[in-house]
Order: structure tokens, then C-alpha cells, then sequence
């Protein structure tokens, strides 16, 4: 038996890729394409879309009319199209795997308490060694000098919308936990003109955007005398949409709840 997957966003950089995954992966089988009602690619094979070839799965523009036939949603999309598309998971008790990045503190709030009545996995990032990386970022805010300096600097394709990525910011919370700080009140997102000298235990964020950068992301903890840098670069966006269909096999068989890509990997 295969895990029937659903894929909204399909026609967008990362479903075409989810779709050639699930399309290609023996554990799966692809129950529908979805794209918004006003797209012009409605009706287009899914397969052809990706590059994969013909696969007899035309792009829709209504989830509701595939759900039945669906156990798992994946959503790359957007923070309004993902919420909407959420909204009709919970309703039909249908488990969703979100890799959209970008929410408003209101819309993640929103999301997860739909997750009272679905399994919901959500992750900024669903790449393995990008979650060993979250891991080792843990253990390395532990362990340095108090009075060490944390820097987040990350890099990304010219048509990414939102910044910082949704990578970097749970580094950034991810050390903040470790380390007993309040995230929203040492995260730095911005510096220009005179700025005063450093202030203590702030995380800092750089972000840089440009050409086909698939998403390079790095922690520098910087002391007196050394520096202690954690790098992840992404060259192929192949590298999450395989996370993110690991996730969906997994999360089938899941109580409601938010779960997370560490919880997937068994890293938590
Ligand atoms: N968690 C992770 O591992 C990763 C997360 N991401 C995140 O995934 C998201 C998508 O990224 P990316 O693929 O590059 O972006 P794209 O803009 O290429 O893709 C988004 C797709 O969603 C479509 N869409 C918009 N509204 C709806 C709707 N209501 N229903 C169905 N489809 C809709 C868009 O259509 P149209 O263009 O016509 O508006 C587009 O095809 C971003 O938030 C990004 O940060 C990306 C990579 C990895
Ligand atoms: O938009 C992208 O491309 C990516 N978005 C995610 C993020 O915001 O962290 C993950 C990855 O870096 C690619």
C-alpha cells in the first residue's frame, strides 16, 4: 500500500519538486495537484509541470474536491493559501505537512490551533542535514563563553518574499532556548548609521538575496581569539521536498498535534 499525497502550491518552485518526488518515491502515490482556483496552469498534467513527464494527474484549483481521496496534505505555498488550506484539512480530518515559510505570529497561532484536530507537521526547514545542524547549534549555544557573539546570516534566490527565512529564525530561537534568552527581545534584525557598540546576548541577522541560491544558512559564534562558524548550504531543492515526503509518510500515522521535522527524525 502506498500513502496517497496531495500536493497545494504544485506548480511553484518546490511542488514541482514535491510532486516528481512523491511521483517517483515506491512508499507513494500522488492523489492530486492543486494550485490557487485562478491559475493558469489548471488542468495541466502535474507531471509534465514538473519535468517528470505525463503522469495523468491534472492541476486543480479546489482541495475540497480531492480531499476524500487523500491521507496526507503536503503545502509549500503561501501564509493565506496554507492557513485556507489547513482550515479544510482540520475539517476533514486530514493530516498536513507545511513547509511554507513567513507566517505572522497571528497566522501561526491560527495553524496550530487547527492542529487540536489533525497531525500537523511544521518546519522552516525540512532538509536532514539542516535539522543536524539545529541539533549541533543546541549543543554549541551550551557550551561557548557567556559572552560569546551569535551572528545568522543567510543567503537565498532573488524571488524569495520573505526575510529573514523561516531557517534562520529558528536557528535564532533555537539558540535563544538553549541559552535561556527571550527570543523577540534579542533577536536584531536590522543595523544602519551609528549604532552603538554591540549589545550583549543579541542574535543578529543578515540576510542576503540574489541569482539561484537555493538556501545557504550560518551561525557564527564569535569570542575573544576564535570563532566557532555552523554552515548548511542547500544546492538542490530535491534535498527538502524528500525531507518533506518523509514527513508525510510519517505523520499519517500520527494523533493530532503539532509535530516538527526534529520529531521525524527522531532528533527531538
Ligand atoms: N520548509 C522548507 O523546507 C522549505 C520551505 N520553503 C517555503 O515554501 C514556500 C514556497 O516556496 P517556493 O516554492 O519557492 O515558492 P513559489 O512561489 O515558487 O511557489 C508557491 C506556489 O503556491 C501557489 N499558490 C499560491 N496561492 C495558492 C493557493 N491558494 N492554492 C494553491 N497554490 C497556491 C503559487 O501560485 P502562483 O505563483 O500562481 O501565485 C505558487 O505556484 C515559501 O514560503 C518558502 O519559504 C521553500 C523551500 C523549502
Ligand atoms: O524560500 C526558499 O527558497 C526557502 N525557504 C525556507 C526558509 O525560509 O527557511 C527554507 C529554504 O532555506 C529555502
Amino acid at each position: 500500500m502506498t500513502t496517497a499525497i496531495a500536493i497545494t502550491g504544485a506548480c511553484g518552485r518546490m511542488g514541482k519538486m514535491l510532486v516528481e518526488s512523491v511521483h517517483t518515491n515506491k512508499a507513494t502515490s500522488l492523489a492530486g495537484a492543486l494550485e490557487h482556483p485562478g491559475s493558469n496552469l489548471i488542468g495541466n498534467d502535474a507531471g509534465e509541470i514538473a519535468g517528470v513527464g505525463r503522469i495523468g494527474v491534472p492541476v486543480l484549483g479546489d482541495l475540497s474536491s480531492i480531499i476524500s481521496r487523500t491521507e496526507v496534505i503536503i503545502d509549500f505555498s503561501t501564509p493565506s493559501a496554507t492557513l485556507a488550506n489547513a482550515q479544510i484539512c482540520a475539517d476533514n480530518g486530514t493530516p498536513i505537512v507545511v513547509g511554507t515559510t513567513g507566517f505572522s505570529d497571528e497566522e501561526k497561532q491560527q495553524l496550530t490551533e487547527l492542529s487540536s484536530k489533525i497531525p500537523m507537521c511544521i518546519a522552516a526547514n525540512y532538509s536532514t542535514g539542516l535539522n543536524i545542524s539545529l541539533k549541533l547549534l543546541e549543543l554549541a549555544a551550551k557550551a561557548v563563553d557567556e559572552d560569546v557573539d551569535i551572528e545568522i546570516v543567510e543567503a537565498h534566490h532573488r524571488h524569495k518574499v520573505d526575510a529573514p527565512s523561516g531557517t534562520a529564525l529558528a536557528m535564532g530561537e533555537t539558540i535563544a532556548k538553549a541559552r535561556n534568552l527571550d527570543f523577540k527581545e534579542f533577536a536584531l534584525f536590522a543595523r544602519e548609521g551609528i549604532t552603538g557598540a554591540r549589545r550583549k546576548d543579541t542574535i543578529g541577522f543578515s540576510t542576503v538575496r540574489g541569482g539561484d541560491v537555493v538556501g545557504d544558512h550560518t551561525v557564527m559564534f564569535m569570542a575573544d581569539g576564535e570563532r566557532l562558524e555552523v554552515t548548511h548550504k542547500a544546492s538542490n531543492r530535491m534535498a527538502f521536498a524528500h525531507g518533506a515526503v518523509r514527513a508525510a509518510t510519517w505523520l499519517v500515522k500520527k494523533e493530532p498535534g503539532v509535530y516538527d521535522m526534529q520529531d521525524v527524525l527522531g532528533l527531538s
